[in-house]
């Protein structure tokens, strides 16, 4: 997989490609990083990329024509087929369910903003998508892009060993993960629960199971939908309710 990044800061980005999972993606051939400057795309002395917004208000408007010059280098650096993200508040959620079918693609083509943001008629005539990794307002798009290189890297095939498989993590059902102990079994923080110790693995996935639903019920009710539970499920909702009315 080829991710392109369009950033003022491509240093930034290429960080991305030196530590942990990511940076071994991408030594193992499973993904390559590529930043472009539009500064080394603008025009005149001062290599302009930015401009006051028309109609007045504070900040800088990134201008089209340097933005556009970085993104057709980018989509002429390799031939195959590219979707171009532009990361902003404004986009739709970035959820794993997105970030699967990202990681899917051959290449990306990640656009920061920096300032106010880009004028809006590169973004109608250039992104396939916009995304937000939440509503919040970042000094600039690199976080976000910095957030999918990381997401998608570590979805590539190889690049989890076992010990970290993609599988289990929180929101591959669409619920939150359970609860993680390791050693010491007893702490003066506290012990681990005796199911987890128990060698029933039954019992241990039924107890990891329950404890995924509880914490999506009680800390993400919008991810919580009791009506389409399976059967199996309901039935460990309803073990806990009778465990907590005890
Ligand atoms: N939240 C977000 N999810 O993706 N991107 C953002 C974000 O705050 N972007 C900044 C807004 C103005 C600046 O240009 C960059």
């Amino acid at each position: 997989m080829r991710i392109d990044v369009i950033s003022l800061f491509p240093d930034f980005i290429a960080q991305c490609a030196v530590f942990g999972v990511t940076g071994r993606a991408v030594e193992r051939g499973l993904l390559s990083l590529h930043g472009w400057n539009p500064r080394d795309h603008a025009q005149g002395n001062y290599r302009r990329v930015d401009d006051r917004p028309f109609g007045g208000g504070p900040g800088m408007v990134m201008l089209i024509d340097p933005l556009r010059s970085a993104l057709n280098a980018a989509r002429a650096a390799d031939p195959r087929p590219v979707r171009t993200i532009y990361l902003s508040p404004q986009g739709a959620p970035l959820t794993q369910a997105k970030v699967h079918e990202l990681a899917g693609r051959e290449r990306l083509l990640l656009l920061c903003g920096r300032y106010e943001g880009i004028d809006e008629r590169l973004i109608a005539a250039e992104v396939d998508e916009e995304l937000s990794i939440g509503d919040y307002v970042l000094s600039g798009g690199e976080l976000a892009a910095a957030v999918v290189v990381d997401a998608v890297a570590r979805l590539q095939e190889g690049a989890l060993n076992d010990a970290e498989s993609a599988v289990q993590d929180s929101f591959e059902d669409g619920f939150l993960d359970c609860p993680h102990y390791t050693r010491p079994v007893s702490h003066e923080l506290g012990s681990v629960p005796d199911v987890l110790m128990s060698g029933n693995h039954g019992d241990i996935a039924r107890w990891r199971r329950q404890q995924s639903l509880v914490r999506t019920m009680r800390r993400r009710p919008d991810l919580f939908d009791e009506s389409a539970l399976s059967k199996a499920d309901r039935k460990l909702l309803e073990q806990w309710r009778a465990e907590q009315a005890e």
